[in-house]
């Protein structure tokens, strides 16, 4: 059985779907053939080279690097594009809380050529999620909230299967029926969709939100391959010796520095061990962490588990003796160190505690012990001594 009309697209519309298969996530490139202005929709990081030359291949102007939203299984391309293709700028929506150049409201447009796209919030994977609607080309880009017969998972990050419910049937089955869609990921080979088939033949979203949310609570999906981790930051007063400190444990997002643009959109390190235990504290070598709404994190040894926040949390006592006890390897550790700003309260002095900080630290903390403690003991030693020299010579 077939729909109804395909939409064509028009002859000055340019459209590429790309593909990376580490992730299997879908990249799209969109121009107008006419006036060459280009956009790139959800370009990944390590194939940002390819996304270019073919860019300059076809000799576009891109405008617009676009997020659907802030991935969890990879980086975003879009710093290293604005490095690479000065002059364009990022996109994402402004419920992301990313930082881009330009963030977007529902129903902002986004301008190339004769071509418009309009944002349309489909939150439910994430909060900020977007579909971009092409109206004149019948498509739309649906991120990751609706997956070829799926959708985006909503067991971590801000998911919520409810808001997801809502977000498709009330923003994308509303669009026309021979509307394309294309998703930011398919793992089974697939490429395309349309608004009449997901409404028919979806696997999930065709069943009443009861059941809805009952599958999406019971999917036990393994982590994605690429795992983005979730920011940490916090602040806590400890003391080593004398002297009290403020911890703040942040989790450095690597391309803070390389993407200032989208300064939250992602960090992400292989992940093959999520399913390791860390018992022993020089056992995980991993610092950060994964949590999920139904499983339990998988905490590092520094960690404790929050059933409230279901998080795991950063105990910082544990946290010291980890840098510390992994002092066999002095290189390693000042490396998993790095990962950590620790602030002295009272001067508020920003370090990185590098191993000889830490000596310093103890030093510091024994030198202290010194100049207080001896004095007084050799005070109380000194009145004894008096005391029995006073005693004895009475007699
Ligand atoms: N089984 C997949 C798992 C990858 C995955 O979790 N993908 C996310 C989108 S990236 S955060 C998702 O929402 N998936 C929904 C789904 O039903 O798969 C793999 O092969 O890696």
């Amino acid at each position: 059985m077939v729909c109804c009309e395909e939409h064509q697209f028009t002859n000055n519309f340019f459209f590429r779907q790309l593909f990376d298969r580490d992730s299997c996530t879908y990249t799209y490139i969109l121009a107008d053939t006419n006036s060459k202005e280009a956009i790139i929709i959800d370009p990944v990081l390590e194939l940002v080279e390819r996304d270019v030359s073919l860019i300059k291949e076809l000799k576009l102007n891109l405008l617009y690097c676009m997020n659907t939203h802030m991935h969890a299984d990879h980086i975003t391309g879009t710093g290293k594009l604005k490095e690479l293709l000065p002059g364009c700028k990022s996109v994402i929506s402004r419920c992301s809380g990313a930082n881009a150049d330009i963030v977007l409201d529902p129903n902002d447009r986004i301008k190339f050529g004769k071509h418009e796209l309009i944002a349309r919030p489909t939150p439910g994977h994430t909060n900020g999620c977007m579909t971009y609607i092409l109206h004149e080309q019948g498509i739309a880009f649906t991120g990751d909230t609706l997956l070829i017969r799926g959708c985006g998972r909503t067991d971590f990050q801000e998911g919520n299967p409810e808001t997801l419910y809502n977000s498709v049937h009330n923003e994308i089955f509303s669009l026309p029926d021979n509307f394309k869609l294309f998703p930011a990921h398919d793992y089974k080979g697939q490429t395309v969709t349309s608004v009449w088939e997901e409404k028919l033949y979806n696997l999930r979203l065709t069943k009443s939100l009861t059941e809805f949310i009952h599958i999406m609570n019971n999917l036990n999906l393994p982590y994605p391959k690429k795992m983005v981790d979730m920011e940490i930051d916090r602040e806590a007063v400890i003391s080593i010796g004398n002297i009290n400190f403020t911890i703040k444990v942040v989790i450095k997002y690597p391309e803070m520095s390389s993407n200032p643009n989208l300064t939250t959109t992602v960090n992400v390190r292989n992940r093959p061990t999520i399913s390791k235990k860390c018992n022993d504290l020089l056992d995980c070598n991993d610092i950060r962490m994964i949590c999920s709404k139904t499983k339990q994190c998988q905490c590092a040894s520094f960690h404790t588990w929050n059933n409230e926040t279901t998080q795991c949390i950063v105990d910082v006592k544990k946290l010291l003796l980890w840098i510390r006890k992994s002092s066999s390897n002095e290189e390693e550790t000042v490396k998993r160190a790095s990962d950590f700003i620790v602030k002295q309260t009272e001067t508020h002095t920003i370090l990185i505690p590098t191993w000889n900080d830490f000596q310093e630290i103890k030093e510091n903390g024994t030198q202290q012990v010194c100049i207080i403690v001896l004095p007084i003991l050799f005070g109380i030693i000194l009145f004894l001594y008096l005391v029995y020299y006073c005693l004895a010579n009475k007699h």
